[in-house]
């Protein structure tokens, strides 16, 4: 399969990878990682993620920053894999990040309790 190498612009690589993540649900997934997650379900993701966010965690405790680096692109990139399986976008995550943008934590959840 072959997939044109997106710029490193954040935003654009988001999207192209989540076009690609996207194409990939109705295909064979004997050739593709992403092919075959999709084709084992929901619970396999959900276990990718787990399982990723478990490395991050440890790879975050062992203190090597090249590591946690590399742990934590294998947690994205699974949870923009679950997105896909969901029918969501990465961008409807920016978008709610966007929202929160600026919004002190403690002044919104203040906000929440009354
Ligand atoms: N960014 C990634 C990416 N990051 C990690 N991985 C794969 O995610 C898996 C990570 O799982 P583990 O580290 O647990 O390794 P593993 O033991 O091989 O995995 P399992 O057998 O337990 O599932 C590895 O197989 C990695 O190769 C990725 N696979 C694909 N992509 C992107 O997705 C696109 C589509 O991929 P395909 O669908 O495979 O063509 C690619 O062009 C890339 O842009």
């Amino acid at each position: 399969m072959s997939d044109m190498k997106p710029s490193p612009d954040t935003t654009t690589l988001l999207t192209a990878l989540a076009d690609v993540l996207e194409e990939r649900l109705g295909a064979d997934p004997g050739a593709s990682y992403v092919a075959k997650l999709h084709h084992k379900g929901l619970d396999a993701i959900l276990k990718k993620v787990g399982e990723e966010a478990t490395e991050t965690v440890m790879a975050a405790k062992d203190g090597d920053p090249r590591q946690i680096v590399y742990e934590t692109a294998d947690l994205w990139f699974h949870t923009l894999v679950l997105l896909a399986h969901c029918g969501l976008r990465p961008e409807d995550v920016l978008e709610e990040l966007g929202r929160r943008f600026g919004l002190s934590g403690i002044d919104e959840k203040a906000a929440r309790k009354g």
